[in-house]
């Protein structure tokens, strides 16, 4: 378990907590950002559209036909899903629901003996955002983040130990998690043509693919239509799985609709495409931008999955068979740890300028 920390900024679980009635300056986004921006229980914009995919006609040829077809679109033109009927029990969801929001109803002080240590490499633990933009903003939210998968890779010493079903319960999910990731990726190869077996293979395959998961906590924000619990951000995974408590806040980005907030679908799970499968299908899948609000009377709490490629072994790069005739590689080859620097490089460069190029 990490050692105790003095975290770098206040928690916003204790902001939040203090009666303030109005949030400090860093949290205040700029002008630019903030035209749009509402209390996420009273927001007017809506979710029509964003794909919903049932993947419980897989089965069937013609039920995969369907899926592949359902999926290829999705990726395309929203990069962003919702999945029903996709395999991980229900009971197993409602139990990592339950301990995420055990850890997080502890008290900050049990919660600060897993503070994670930026500074020094420390990535995985509870933690709130450090200011990495030139904007210098903070984001309305504390999290849990560690590696769930491979499990001879998770560090079980820095997992919650209470409350005491967390780390079995979030071992299961995980493995349940990964076999629906190779389910998404299988139709999504499909869907390009490909071997069903390529994008999961050109990503990391069965032993190197990572299962990050990061618990987002967004305390009650007394000026929610100033601030944001996640600033617009594209994910730097090939595929992320978000979970929510049913409290809305998620909105995505889409040409010519602008933010489409995310619609409440029981037993659903959020699916979005990454950087670094946009990258490896030069662009034909894409890479949603995405944020989340916050609100005065709930607090919210969602789970994602970023499913990563190891960060040295593999060289994200277009795929030969996807770069057209005529078309031209969209994208440098690079790893996964050099799209993390050049992002936060540009993030701290060109955040000044209000762009939504943050890492997460
Ligand atoms: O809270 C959400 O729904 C989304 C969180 C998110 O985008 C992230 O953690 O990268
Ligand atoms: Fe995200």
């Amino acid at each position: 378990m990490a050692t105790k920390t003095i975290p770098p900024t206040p928690r916003v679980e204790i902001l939040a907590n203090s009666g303030l009635s109005s949030i400090p300056a860093e949290f205040v986004r700029a002008d630019s950002e903030r035209v749009d921006i509402v209390d996420a229980l009273n927001n007017g914009t809506s979710g029509h559209g964003i794909p919903i995919v049932d993947l419980g006609a897989l089965s069937s040829e013609e039920g995969l036909r369907r899926c592949v077809e359902e999926v290829r679109a999705a990726a395309e033109e929203w990069g962003v899903m919702l999945l029903v009927n996709h395999g991980v029990p229900e009971e197993l969801i409602e139990r990592l629901k339950a301990s995420g929001k055990g850890f997080f109803d502890l008290p900050v002080e049990a919660k600060e003996k897993y503070a994670n240590d930026q500074s020094s490499g420390q990535i995985q633990g509870y933690g709130s955002k450090l200011a990495n933009n030139a904007n210098g903003k903070l984001e309305w939210q504390d999290y849990f983040f560690h590696l769930v998968y491979p499990p001879e890779k998770a560090d079980l010493a820095i997992w919650p130990t209470e409350p005491a079903d967390y780390i079995a319960t979030t071992a299961t999910f995980a493995e349940e998690l990964r076999i629906l990731a190779t389910k998404m990726f299988f139709l999504l190869s499909l869907g390009l043509g490909l071997d069903e077996n390529k994008l999961e293979a050109e990503l990391g395959g069965k032993d190197d693919l990572l299962l990050q998961l990061k618990i987002n906590y967004y305390p009650r924000c007394p000026q929610p239509e100033l601030a944001l619990g996640v600033e617009a951000h594209t994910d730097v995974s090939s595929l992320s799985f978000i979970l929510h408590d049913g409290v809305p806040g998620l909105q995505v980005f889409k040409n010519g609709f602008g933010w489409v907030t995310a619609p409440l679908v029981p037993n659903s799970i959020i699916v979005h495409v990454g950087d670094s499968l946009e990258i490896i299908t030069n662009g034909k899948y894409h890479s949603v931008l995405h944020r989340g609000l916050v609100n005065k009377e709930n607090i919210r709490i969602s789970w994602a999955v970023f499913c990563e490629p190891p960060r040295e072994k593999v060289v994200l790069r277009p795929l030969p068979e996807l770069v057209g005739e005529g078309e031209v590689a969209r994208f440098e080859p690079r790893t996964f740890a050099e799209h993390l620097e050049r992002k936060l490089f540009k993030a701290r460069v060109a955040g000044s300028e209000g762009k939504p190029v943050c890492v997460d």
